[in-house]
């Protein structure tokens, strides 16, 4: 059965934007003091758009004021397409990654990853929810989900009236 094929409430982990606040600040916490320059990174970029939230708390507690984007579409709604660079962060900003942070909400299959990795081999990839699959493209991480999970982020929800299990006549 595929994500799509479910109700939203069955296996979904539903994250609050405390909830990813939290988890930000925990990945930040981790993060600290581990850049290969003294302890320092030279800069955080975010994979947009869904590492734009957890990129901006993490880089507003390490105190780092260079940030950039990297624009990598793979999925429409919940199906995964081949995934591919529409903006690409500043060359002489990113060398070959040393020293920079590139963050993301979530590793899933972890080909958006594999791509940016390609790309930026000595950067170091941390995201704040991670499945198995992709776990192996993921240097760091705070919360590990099943594969058969599928996470609702805050900026994809809304809060709505539900109806009671024993209905209302
Ligand atoms: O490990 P993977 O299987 O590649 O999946 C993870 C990626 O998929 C989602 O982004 P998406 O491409 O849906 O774009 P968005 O961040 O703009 O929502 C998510 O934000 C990750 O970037
Ligand atoms: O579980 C998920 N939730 C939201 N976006 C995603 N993109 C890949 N996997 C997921
Ligand atoms: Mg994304």
């Amino acid at each position: 059965m595929s994500a799509k094929d479910r109700l939203p409430h069955e296996k979904g982990f539903h994250i609050s934007w405390d909830q990813i606040h939290r988890d930000s600040r925990a990945l930040a916490w981790r993060l600290d003091g581990q850049g290969p320059d003294e302890g320092a990174w030279r800069a955080v970029v975010a994979i947009t758009r869904g590492g734009m939230a957890p990129a901006m708390i993490v880089s507003r507690e390490l105190d780092i004021r260079t940030v950039d984007t990297i624009s990598v579409k793979s999925y429409h709604h919940q199906e995964r397409g081949e995934a591919e660079v529409l903006k690409a962060p500043d060359a002489d900003l990113m060398g070959d990654g040393e020293g920079v942070l590139i963050i993301d909400d979530l590793v899933d299959s972890g080909k958006t990853l594999e791509l940016v990795r390609k790309m930026y081999p000595k950067a170091h990839f941390a995201t704040v929810y991670a499945k198995p699959k992709g776990r192996p493209m993921v240097d760091t991480f705070i919360t590990e989900v099943s594969q058969d999970t599928w996470i609702f982020f805050p900026w994809d929800m809304a809060l709505q009236y539900v109806e009671p299990y024993r209905g209302t006549d």
